[in-house]
């Protein structure tokens, strides 16, 4: 199971979340969220191993916008959180590693993923809530047995020390990962590396 570690904003802090070694980190590009970047030094990024794959977060963002900052800060993923269309998705296939988040209630359509089936790279299936991402909350994620596409997804919402280990009994077979995120912070974009060490040792077992 890969891991993403989503919301970062720290030199210090991304230090130490990427010395766990997870398969992703994400930063949030999205001026409501209190876990918007905005000033981090483009080097700090740039210097992170190579093999964590650096993931730009975007909620509605210009493609212009979107393709600067991928120059700027070396993204070699990007995660779009808005209402991005499948064409906007497939303007970044095969440049970039291409997330496509959905947030889920138990009214949720998968067939309406069918159109993004070959414009993105991952799913990443987010609770729905009135904000968008970071809500410290679960969908039930029983509903993924409702997703039949083969395209692998993140699981994402609400992962926590209490629930990680659950999230191991899902046997879906495009089940590919698991983003973390604010619960497992201090406070907004500054995780709680202690607890991120533990999760990571229950997923990794
Ligand atoms: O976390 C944010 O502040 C955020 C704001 C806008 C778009 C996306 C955002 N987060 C990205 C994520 O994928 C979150 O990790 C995801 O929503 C789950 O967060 P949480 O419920 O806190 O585990």
């Amino acid at each position: 199971m890969k891991i993403k570690v989503c919301g970062l904003k720290y030199p210090e802090n991304i230090e130490a979340v990427t010395a766990l070694q997870p398969d992703y980190v994400g930063f949030i590009f999205y001026g409501k969220s209190p876990r918007y970047m905005a000033g981090l030094a483009a080097d700090v990024l740039k210097s992170l191993p190579e093999e964590i794959k650096k993931t730009g977060v975007f909620v509605n963002e210009s493609a212009e916008n979107i393709n600067s900052l991928i120059a700027k800060y070396g993204f070699e993923a990007i995660q779009l959180h808005g209402n991005e269309s499948p064409e906007f998705c497939a303007e970044f296939k095969g440049k970039v590693i291409v997330l496509k988040a959905f947030g889920i209630n138990e009214d949720f359509d998968f067939e309406q993923l069918k159109a993004y089936a070959n414009n993105v790279d991952f799913f990443l299936f987010d609770t729905k809530t009135k904000k968008y991402g970071g809500s410290g909350k679960t969908f039930d994620w029983g509903i993924l047995d409702q997703y039949t596409l083969d395209v692998p997804f993140f699981l994402s919402g609400g992962l926590g020390p209490e629930n990680i280990e659950e999230v191991k009994n899902i046997t879906h077979p495009q089940f590919y990962g698991v983003d973390l995120n604010s619960r497992f912070e201090i406070e907004p974009g500054l995780k709680n590396i202690e607890k991120l060490e533990r999760a990571f040792a229950i997923i990794k077992q």
